[in-house]
């Protein structure tokens, strides 16, 4: 009997949430393994043999060592699905969720990382109206991507609207989605809290991270 593939994880992380979501949407059980990232978990030897970039999260399938949340989705739904919905074999169906993916590692997740750890690790007590705004920028392309139906790449759920909902679900409690802005930002969220499994592998997380933040910001107010 093969194990369940093992998920390093901490709660609150959106790129840890997309893994989550796309385990679920598969229908696979993942073992879950917390990573402290206070405590340096990540930084230990043993850690850094699986991942030297000290990045959660990091899937173990099976000896098969994964990085990346991106990665690990493409991974887990070019093994796992048993259609080919959520990651097109298609190669230039594929192309297209790769770019969504990409503009999450490249924009969205980065703009949410840049609101939240100032506060987490370094002290600050507030998020300024740039990083908002400029997070908000990235809303803007979403926005604009959503041209073509009720998901980033059409009528079909994909692993990016999966990447791409984990992060925008943490940076708008901090940098909320205007509705006559950014509609169709505010409606594809909408239309993907309605998963089964989003409020518990996503809102929950989401709530988490904001919870998280509010408690360093009043540490870091008394500092
Ligand atoms: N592109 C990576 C980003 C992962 C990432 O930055 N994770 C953060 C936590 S949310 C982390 O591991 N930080 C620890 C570090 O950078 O040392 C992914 O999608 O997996």
């Amino acid at each position: 009997m093969t194990s369940k593939p093992v998920l390093y994880y901490t709660p609150g992380s959106p790129p840890c949430s997309s893994v989550m979501l796309c385990a679920a949407a598969l229908g696979l059980e993942l073992d879950l393994k917390v990573v402290n990232l206070k405590d340096g978990d990540h930084l230990t030897p043993e850690f850094i043999k699986m991942n030297p970039t000290h990045t959660i999260p990091v899937l173990n399938d099976d000896g098969v060592v994964v990085t990346d949340s991106h990665v690990i989705c493409s991974y887990l739904a070019d093994k796992y699905a048993v259609d080919d919905t959520l990651y097109p074999k298609d190669k230039t169906q594929r192309m297209q969720v790769d770019s969504r993916l990409y503009f999450d590692c490249g924009h969205l997740f980065p703009r949410v990382r840049l609101m939240v750890e100032p506060v987490i690790y370094f002290g600050e007590a507030t998020i300024s109206e740039e990083k908002i705004r400029y997070m908000q920028r990235a809303y803007d392309g979403l926005e604009k991507a959503l041209t073509g139906g009720k998901y980033l790449c059409g009528e079909n759920l994909t692993i990016a609207d999966l990447c791409c909902a984990a992060s925008v679900a943490s940076a708008e409690k901090f940098a909320p989605i205007e509705e006559e802005k950014y509609p169709k930002v505010k409606a594809w969220l909408q239309c993907l809290s309605e998963l089964p499994y989003y409020k518990k592998f996503n809102q929950e997380q989401a709530d988490i991270l904001y919870n998280l933040v509010q408690t360093k910001f009043a540490e870091n107010k008394k500092a």
